[in-house]
């Protein structure tokens, strides 16, 4: 029977691992005519770099990651700073994780899979994965391992086995121990790294691409790798270890009046743009500390990464950017996504079954049943204690749920002592109390999300409807107020926190940063009516209709986009947010410019100040 282990540290404590965030700039590949402006990017040390602020091209902003991997870093260095050191958790029943995200054109593809020449992660990481079983082959005569992939695409919301290209979409499901599977996806056995070339290769060409004006190759689908290790001990107790690891390669965000996509290629769009929004969501709200309702449920792509983030796994993120002018405002707002990223903590577990030996014939059913991706984990003598939720799966027990535990553990303490009849009668009962337990969680999960969302709604309309007209030059800073008070409502009380606190000598990224126009008195005081009318235009709009479609690319705009946008800055923003898209397109950030820009110029005595807005709440 399966169970998971917490990994502890020297002292005995539970381990967690913060994802860790790459930033790879990528050599200017742009037109000879657009070199004279020289790149907007550019790397301060090995592990900060500072951008152009597009408010004021005297200024730059600053950001810090855990690696910065400049123009001229090689495909090996990338791999070995970045994607080696996790690899070995896989031989040892855990999770891993490494995507590269950015905008299109930045040079993600290149850094996941390469070129024969200049082969990237996922190569790099397969051969390593190989190599260290091999080394444990030979070190540890007990263990066996074997090795598999299964390989997926993600395109317009549809699930597409790439090792099976005539399938159609396959379905996600979460199984009792919350493992996220997908059945009817293919798993490949491998013998050798030469084995896995011989079907990935192939299996690459599967996938969608395209050709638009930013890139001549376009991914038009997010790839997820899936490398499976069993690892076996071939005398008793007969314990096995499963470790996945997920190299994934996303789609890139995209501004379609820049792409020039239509027709199909716009429709995929719009699903690249919005899966990538609800990724953004995710971590907002893994930041929030909103753990009991973080929204991975709202794409098919945050459903298969929500191990990576903020679940099980070691998780490396390699945002990749382009330093050409025309990618300024991709670049801007990947950067800004990555800041946001270090923040999600996970709690990394060893996946174990413990079983007695099978004869050959339930060896071989049992085999067959763990073709889908999924760990072999369906045995039914057992050794050892059962399986509990991860303790990032546990809600607040209620007073019936903890009575179903105690009788459950009961019933586990005497199964080790009695004999086997016996032990199969105890077994369905354990079985009967697992499934009561899981249906109260539902219920209970049901409840909290119905309680946050009421809490929210309530929070946003009393805090927008509240205000005094006198309070509309501050619309920026309540405003964010609102949206940290909708942040707190919805944070269940017993969650752990999620979003390690700023340390002090960080260096501000540019998301807690905003430069303002401070206008003369007369545009001020022409500027503070505009804004009291537009604060009441914004305020009854929220209170009317909590959702709206963009009127740009028709998605849908939630409550707490708009106010979360609203808070970055001026009359200009409160203006945009009313057409804003939620995929954070730079049509926003261009109107945003020409409005300021329009604004600023109608007052020769405009002064620019930067000030910081205060500090992301600590728990
Ligand atoms: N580090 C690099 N060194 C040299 N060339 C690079 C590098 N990164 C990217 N490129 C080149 O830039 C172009 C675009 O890269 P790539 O296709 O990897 O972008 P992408 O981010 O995957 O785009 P999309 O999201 O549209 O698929 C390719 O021609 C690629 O070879």
């Amino acid at each position: 029977m399966a169970q998971r282990v917490a990994v502890n540290d020297a002292a005995g404590v539970k381990r967690t691992s913060r994802v860790r965030v790459a930033v790879r700039l990528r050599p200017y590949i742009g037109k000879e005519d657009e070199k004279g402006e020289g790149p907007c990017v550019r790397g301060l040390g090995p592990q900060t770099l500072e951008i152009i602020n597009w408010r004021n091209a005297t200024e730059t902003l600053q950001y810090q990651f855990d690696v910065f991997h400049g123009e001229q870093t090689t495909q090996q260095e990338v791999f070995l700073s970045s994607v080696k050191p996790i690899t070995p958790h896989i031989l040892n029943g855990q999770n891993a994780s490494v995507f590269a995200y950015g905008p299109t054109g930045a040079g993600k593809t290149h850094t996941m899979l390469g070129s024969q020449e200049h082969p990237g992660v996922i190569p790099r990481a397969v051969r390593e994965v190989f190599q260290l079983v091999r080394i444990q082959e030979r070190d540890q005569d007990e263990w066996q391992f074997s090795v598999g992939m299964s390989y997926l695409e993600i395109y317009n919301e549809k699930v597409l086995d790439l090792l099976s290209p005539s399938s159609q979409d396959l379905p996600i499901r979460e199984d009792k121990d919350k493992n996220i599977v997908i059945p009817g996806l293919t798993h490949t056995p491998l013998s050798s790294f030469s084995d896995f070339d011989a079907h990935f290769v192939p299996a690459s060409l599967n996938r969608t691409t395209a050709s638009t004006k930013l890139n001549q190759r376009s991914s038009r689908s997010h790839a997820i790798l899936l490398i499976k290790v069993v690892k076996s001990q071939r005398i008793p107790p007969h314990r096995q270890q499963t470790g996945k690891l997920y190299l994934v390669d996303l789609a890139g965000s995209e501004d379609n009046r820049r792409t020039g996509n239509q027709g199909i290629r716009l429709k995929e769009s719009g699903a690249i743009n919005l899966s990538l929004f609800t990724l953004s969501k995710v971590v907002d709200s893994l930041n929030a500390g909103a753990a009991g309702r973080v929204p991975y449920r709202d794409s098919k792509l945050t459903r298969l990464l929500q191990d990576s983030l903020g679940g099980s796994a070691h998780s490396v993120m390699i945002t990749n950017i382009a330093p050409e002018y025309k990618f300024y405002f991709d670049t801007f707002t990947a950067l800004n996504f990555a800041a946001k990223s270090k923040h999600i903590v996970n709690r990394p577990f060893v996946r174990e079954t413990v079983m007695a030996p099978v004869n050959g014939k339930r060896a071989r059913e049992e085999q067959e049943a763990g073709g889908s991706g999924e760990p072999q984990n369906k045995r039914l003598n057992v050794g050892k204690k059962a399986e509990l939720p991860s303790p990032l799966h546990t809600h607040p027990h209620s007073p019936a749920d903890s009575s179903v535990l105690d009788r459950l553990l009961a019933l586990e303490k005497m199964m080790l002592g009695s004999p086997e009849r016996e032990r199969l009668n105890l077994l369905k009962t354990v079985a009967q109390s697992r499934r009561e337990i899981q249906k109260l969680k539902e219920k209970q999960k049901e409840l909290e999300e119905k309680a946050s969302m009421l809490n929210k709604v309530a929070g946003g309309q009393s805090a927008v409807m509240g205000k005094k007209d006198s309070e509309a030059p501050l619309f920026r800073t309540d405003l964010n107020l609102l949206h940290r008070k909708e942040s707190t409502a919805a944070r269940p009380k017993k969650q752990q926190a999620v979003v390690t606190p700023l340390q002090v000598s960080q260096v501000q990224p540019l998301q807690q940063c905003a430069v303002v126009c401070k206008p003369s008195q007369a545009l001020g005081k022409k500027k503070k009516h505009i804004q009291k009318i537009c604060l009441l235009g914004l305020g009854l709009l929220l209170c009317v209709q909590p959702r709206r479609l963009c009127l740009y690319c028709r998605t849908v705009l939630f409550l707490d986009t708009i106010s979360l946008l609203c808070t970055t800055g001026s009359l200009s923003c409160v203006l945009s947010c009313f057409i804003l898209c939620p995929s954070g397109c730079s049509f926003v950030l261009s109107l945003h410019q020409i409005l300021v820009r329009s604004l600023c110029s109608r007052s020769q005595t405009v002064r620019r100040t930067v000030v910081r807005s205060p500090p992301v709440e600590r728990r």
